[in-house]
């Protein structure tokens, strides 16, 4: 599976360039909300967009889209320079996330409406239409109306909508915010099996970070406008560039401290770490998963952890701890009956291939 992951990575990496994004800027009168936005996305990619509400994710996405005009730089397709082109000759489809369908027409005339407007024939449109129904799975409502269908449903007529026209890209606004936790699951899976039949070029904004792991080829984490770290799912949990990345994505401990002579690492609560390599200043980023319990870890000094909460997950439960004066989140596992209560005291070892470093409050 994994070297199926790669490879797929590898092929994309391997194929041209679809979208540029090139030192764009966006000002709203003195409120600069994108400052300087570069990225390149592949034929075929699944990118993500992914920060905190009002990080510019939108404001990005609507530049290239052709809603919003930038500032400054510029925006190519295809390697054409589309800057001031205008929406409606982007070959760009976009998904709302209010799925803006058109409520007084049936789900075909919805899919249909494009294909109308570009002048495509009749017996064309049918079989496009027909094409696009069956892909995601509506051909059976196909003479209902918006109204008439469930948020999951009127998601995938907007998609088909968009589909439709075959764009150069997709773009999906927060395709699932509208939906309930399970059905948001499915949906997911649901789109990037399209997505990849497709061969779609896709860029889509998103502030869920599980959604943006599990449906992305790269992630671009964004943070006040700016470009925090771009990587695949796996680079950006597992070697976070910064601290803002590291706790934006999954859960982490973070712990201040010197790395001393490069074997050594001291947080200034006085626990010790194996060090990073780099001497000064530093942030050791521990995730939970990392933190085990001392008896799965022997050979690793065992440290003494007070129990200040635990949070049960079903599947696992997540203590609170601190060792001497550091926080510290630990992942784990208990038999029935056994999970210690706050207070209580539990031996852990931090494995330290798990431990990561990222650059200290400033
Ligand atoms: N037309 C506008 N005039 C002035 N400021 C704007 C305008 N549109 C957006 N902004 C500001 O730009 C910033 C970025 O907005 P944007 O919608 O791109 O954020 P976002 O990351 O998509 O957030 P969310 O997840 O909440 O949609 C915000 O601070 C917002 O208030």
């Amino acid at each position: 599976m994994h070297t199926l992951v790669q490879d797929a990575r590898a092929s994309s990496q391997r194929r041209e360039t679809i979208v540029s994004f090139r030192n764009l800027r966006k000002d709203y009168g003195a409120n600069t909300v994108v400052p300087d936005f570069s990225l390149e996305i592949r034929r075929g990619e699944l990118v993500c967009l992914l920060g905190p509400s009002g990080c510019g994710k939108t404001t990005t996405l609507r530049m290239l889209a052709g809603f919003i005009s930038p500032t400054s730089g510029e925006i190519l397709i295809e390697g054409q320079d589309v800057t001031r082109v205008p929406a409606y000759k982007r070959d760009v489809g976009i998904v709302f996330q209010n799925y803006a369908l058109f409520p007084h027409m049936t789900v075909t005339k919805n899919v249909e409406y494009g294909l109308v407007n570009i002048g495509m024939k009749r017996s064309e449109r049918v079989k496009r239409v027909g094409d696009m129904l069956r892909r995601v799975e509506l051909q059976h409502l196909a003479e209902r109306y918006p109204r008439e269908l469930s948020g999951g449903q009127q998601q995938r007529v907007a998609l088909a909508r968009a589909l439709a026209l075959q764009p150069k890209v997709l773009l999906l606004d927060e395709p699932f915010s509208n939906l309930d936790a399970q059905l948001r699951v499915r949906l997911r899976e649901d789109l990037h099996k399209l997505i990849c039949s497709l061969e779609m070029t896709t860029l889509f904004v998103t502030h869920d970070q599980d959604e943006a792991l599990t449906l992305a080829d790269r992630i671009v984490v964004m943070n006040k406008g700016a470009v925090e770290q771009v990587g695949s799912p796996e680079e950006i949990y597992d070697a976070p560039a910064t601290r803002f990345v590291a706790e934006f994505i999954g859960q982490c401990s973070l712990l201040e401290g010197q790395s001393l002579d490069g074997r050594e690492f001291r947080t200034d609560d006085g626990l010790s770490l194996p060090a990073c390599g780099q001497a000064g200043r530093i942030t050791a980023v521990i995730r939970p998963e990392n933190v085990k319990k001392a008896d799965e870890m022997p050979g690793l000094p065992a440290r003494r952890a007070v129990v200040e909460a635990s949070d049960y997950h079903g599947a696992l439960t997540r203590l609170h701890l601190r060792v001497g004066g550091s926080k510290l989140i630990m992942d784990t596992q208990f038999p029935v009956g056994q999970k210690p209560n706050p207070g209580e005291q539990i031996d852990i070892a931090i494995d330290p291939d798990g431990l990561r470093f990222v650059p200290p409050i400033q």
